[in-house]
């Protein structure tokens, strides 16, 4: 396949339904809990199937976990703690490279964790300290980073620990994952000035709840009771982070898109669309189970702090350049450290389409501009490419590099792109 893909580009208004892909975040924390359950199977219906999840399956399988993987859904046989050295491909997965390592701590055996060429840029330092404040040894030739080593003997105190997450809320929740897992269970503490994406972390919670596992959380804080992770069989909510593209064609071609089965209550991240697309101008009406996004044919600039929902924003940049007012995005300094520095690449490329990207301390400002026909680079990061293709809706002769690099989280992107465009 040629590196470029032409971004279909669109005159009219949008009218169409989609369903989206099962949630990664979802996806990868009931893998995680499934095979920590203390006995019993579970299954996930409706999984996402991905490189990321296929990533947190073969690393839990390579920890002693069996999972059977069916059409429409998964079945997960729990691990017993790994007697025999093991490694781990993380990709450039933040939820593997960041959940899994507590997980082989539980186990008997050296588990040296790597990944993408990217991934060892990524921050650790979270994950390998709170795992050395637990008392577990972690080989890191004192990079920080991936790759290392965790040095598994047979399992983990537990008690009191603090970790900075103000790069990751990942530190937070790999922890929170495995924390009834403990033999005195966990009181995390989170020292940081700032905590990125409460969702996730709320989720963690909840997933750990509607398994059985007695959680206190306060503002900064997590005890986690020691016990049993019960098994569960659950059905993923679909990805309303990947839904931003359908979202925001809506609203860039004064449209109407219908998301299927969007739930009436979520932890996700992506739910935050409800009230992101009212601050461009646009309209949401909910119809049973879907979700209709409108473009008015206004489509103004924000004020917008993102600092929860950090990962909609190179979507959310898009629509941003699209804008007939200027937009301020906020409270993500962090995304410096996901699959790219994205606030450095959105400012390159669409600066490079003739757009007036500026980068703070902490977002991005966005000036209106009328941008033209280009090349948009990647930067193998999945969500760089869902921006592309919103641009290309407004702008022709848009080219996409490494249009594939969407099967982190949505292997079928392409092909149902080019289908919802047609
Ligand atoms: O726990 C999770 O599933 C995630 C947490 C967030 O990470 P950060 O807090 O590192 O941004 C989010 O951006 C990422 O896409 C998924
Ligand atoms: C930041 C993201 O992913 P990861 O889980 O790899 O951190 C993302 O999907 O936007």
């Amino acid at each position: 396949m040629t590196p470029w893909w032409p971004a279909p580009h669109r005159e009219r208004p949008i009218d169409a339904e989609v369903v989206v892909p099962g949630s990664k975040s979802l996806t990868n924390r009931a893998l995680v809990l499934a095979a920590l359950a203390a006995r019993g199977t579970s299954r996930l219906h409706q999984p996402l199937v991905s490189r990321d999840t296929e990533l947190m399956a073969a690393a839990l399988e390579s920890l002693g976990a069996r999972i059977e993987r069916d059409a429409d859904s998964w079945t997960v046989h729990p691990l017993q703690p790994t007697t025999e050295p093991a490694t781990v491909d993380c990709g450039l997965a933040g939820t593997v490279m960041r959940f899994v390592p507590p997980v082989a701590a539980l186990g008997s055996a050296p588990v040296t964790f790597d990944g993408d060429p990217r991934a060892r840029e990524r921050p650790m330092a979270g994950t390998i300290a709170g795992l050395r404040a637990l008392g577990v040894k972690v080989e890191d030739e004192d990079r920080g980073t991936l790759p290392f080593t965790v040095m598994g003997e047979g399992g983990v105190t537990g008690g009191l620990v603090e970790v900075d997450a103000s790069s990751s809320s990942q530190f937070v929740s790999a922890l929170l994952l495995v924390g009834a897992r403990f033999r005195e269970g966990l009181d995390l503490r989170h020292t940081g000035a700032v905590l990125p994406s409460q969702p996730h972390i709320d989720m963690t919670v909840t997933e750990l709840r509607r398994r059985g596992v007695v959680v206190d959380s306060t503002p900064g804080r997590w005890t986690i009771q020691p016990g049993p992770i019960a098994p569960l069989d659950a059905t993923i909510e679909p990805d309303l982070s990947n839904a931003g593209g359908y979202v925001a064609a809506a609203l860039v071609t004064g449209g109407r898109v219908r998301v299927r089965y969007w739930p009436e209550e979520t932890d996700q991240a992506g739910d935050a669309w409800q009230r992101l697309v009212p601050a461009f101008g646009g309209e949401v009406h909910r119809d049973g189970d879907t979700l209709e996004f409108r473009g008015t044919g206004t489509l103004q600039g924000a004020d917008l702090d993102l600092h929860d929902v950090g990962e909609l924003t190179p979507v959310v940049a898009a629509i941003a350049a699209l804008a007939e007012g200027p937009t301020t995005l906020r409270g993500i300094a962090h995304l410096r450290g996901h699959e790219t520095d994205r606030l450095a690449a959105l400012a390159t490329e669409i600066n490079g389409l003739g757009g007036a990207v500026t980068e703070t301390d902490d977002g991005l400002h966005i000036d209106p501009r009328s941008l033209r026909a280009g090349r948009f680079h990647t930067y193998a990061d999945h969500r760089m490419a869902h921006a592309g293709v919103v641009l290309g809706l407004r702008v022709p002769g848009i080219e996409i590099e490494d249009i594939a690099t969407t099967a982190k989280t949505y292997p079928t992107f392409a092909r149902d792109w080019t289908e919802f465009t047609r």
